[in-house]
């Protein structure tokens, strides 16, 4: 069995292999469907299953995972959101979601202004390509938590779902 990852982000890749050390992971890339920076868990989970659904098609006897990074309104915080999907052989759908933490009040207003949150991080820390590395969580977090181990968690919680069926 081979899991296609919709996705060409090393961060999304690697949280991949690290979940399903045994098999080998093929990276797709698929379209979300979705706009480039979902702004609700709705829209970030529907990118996620989008990206699945694409990878499961592409190869009949494989897994597919999507994984979506979003935001999300809670009255007037903006937080940071993820979603994962793992699309099986029969068509099964499988979602998790992982942490959430409140972005900085300055974030919000720039995503406001219709910036996505990897170029507003590229700006607010002077570091490129913040979204293929550490992350947005990486970076509020001191370091505590990074985008692939955040993935990782995400996948784990799917590919758990996923073997409670086959058993
Ligand atoms: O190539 P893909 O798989 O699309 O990877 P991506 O980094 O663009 O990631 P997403 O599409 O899942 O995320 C949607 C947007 O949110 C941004 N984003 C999400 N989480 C982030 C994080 O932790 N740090 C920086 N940017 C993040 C990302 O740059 C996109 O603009
Ligand atoms: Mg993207």
């Amino acid at each position: 069995m081979k899991i296609y990852v919709g996705s060409l982000n090393p961060s999304k890749l690697t949280a991949v292999s690290e979940a399903f050390p045994e098999e080998t992971v093929v990276e797709m890339d698929v379209d979300s469907k979705v706009s480039s920076q979902p702004f609700s868990d709705e829209e970030t989970l529907e990118g996620a299953i989008h990206r699945a659904r694409e990878c499961a098609m592409a190869s009949k006897a494989d897994l597919g995972i999507g994984l979506e990074g979003g935001v999300m309104e809670i009255d007037d915080d903006l937080y940071l959101c993820n979603w994962g999907a793992l699309v099986d052989q029969y068509e099964n759908i499988y979602t998790a979601a992982g942490a959430r933490i409140k972005l900085p009040e300055e974030v919000h207003e720039q995503m406001n202004k219709g910036l996505e949150l990897g170029e507003v991080m590229e700006k607010y820390t002077q570091k490129n390509n913040v979204r293929k590395k550490e992350g947005a969580i990486g970076i509020f977090t001191n370091g505590q938590m990074n985008r692939d181990k955040m993935f990782q968690h995400i996948v784990t919680l799917l590919k758990g779902q996923w073997e409670y069926d086959q058993l």
